[in-house]
């Protein structure tokens, strides 16, 4: 939650209370925090969109173009709009999407499993994308969720700059707090391109990351089974 007043801003957010009160109006601030459960989110103050683009000629000076040539001159603008689309994830709350569950599910109490979610996202270490599929299920306690909401959670989440592990925890917390089911599976394959197309440079490398809660965790043949029905191809 965000609450200003023209002279001081007050920010809160569930389980990361921080005050900040520094003359700043809203659109100086970030909306969520980009880093969970620390006070250093309150240091996420957003620049100017004018800011933002020199920042982009700079980096096209630096990479030793001419930001001044045809061909680069709108370059600046193109890739500010492009991250805002690139990092929505800033702007989301990833609670929202699990608010709404259909209790009337005529008494469906199995597991529920997304197979093969896309997902884009990028390193925090070289800000190069990593990507791949989100397999996702979770045993029902007091109703299910719309199975795009699930899909929207991982999104909200990739859509900042990430490590897998990260997002795999993230994912699992967002829906354990919000949706309180009686247990997640969570498995995550991706290729991260900071090593595919610089660094070490080893292609096709499959990271996988996973985190069970609940049933899952407790009993071994759930897990299996949501192992096999993610493997089963
Ligand atoms: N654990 C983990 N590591 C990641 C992830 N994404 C990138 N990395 C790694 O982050 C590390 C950063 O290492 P540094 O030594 O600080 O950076 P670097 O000199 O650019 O490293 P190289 O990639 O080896 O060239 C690299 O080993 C990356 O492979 C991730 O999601 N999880």
């Amino acid at each position: 939650m965000l609450v200003d007043t023209k002279t001081s801003t007050t920010l809160s957010h569930e389980g990361q209370g921080t005050i900040l009160n520094n003359n700043k109006t809203p659109e100086n601030l970030h909306p969520f925090p980009a880093v969970e459960n620390k006070d250093e989110w309150a240091l996420c103050e957003r620049p100017s969109r004018d800011e933002a683009e020199a920042a982009v000629r700079t980096l096209i000076k630096w990479i030793g173009d001419n930001p001044d040539r045809e061909g680069l001159l709108d370059t600046p603008k193109r890739v500010v709009r492009a991250y805002e689309d690139l990092y929505h994830g800033y702007r989301e709350d990833p609670s929202a999407p699990l608010a709404r569950t259909f209790e009337e599910v005529n008494g469906y109490k199995d597991m529920v499993l997304l197979r093969d979610v896309e997902f884009y996202s990028a390193c925090e270490h070289h800000m190069v994308p990593f990507f791949g599929k989100a397999h996702i299920a979770y045993y029902p306690r007091n109703g299910v969720v719309g199975l795009s909401k699930l899909a929207r959670v991982i999104d909200t989440f990739a859509r900042r700059l990430q490590t897998q592990e990260t997002l795999t925890s993230q994912i699992m917390d967002a829906i354990e707090t919000t949706l309180a089911p009686r247990g997640v599976a969570l498995l995550i394959e991706a290729e991260h391109m900071c090593m595919s197309m610089r660094g070490v440079q080893k292609k096709g490398v499959s990271t996988v990351t996973s985190s069970f809660t609940g049933v899952f965790e407790n009993d071994i043949e759930k897990q299996n089974r949501f192992m096999t029905l993610v493997g089963e191809r």
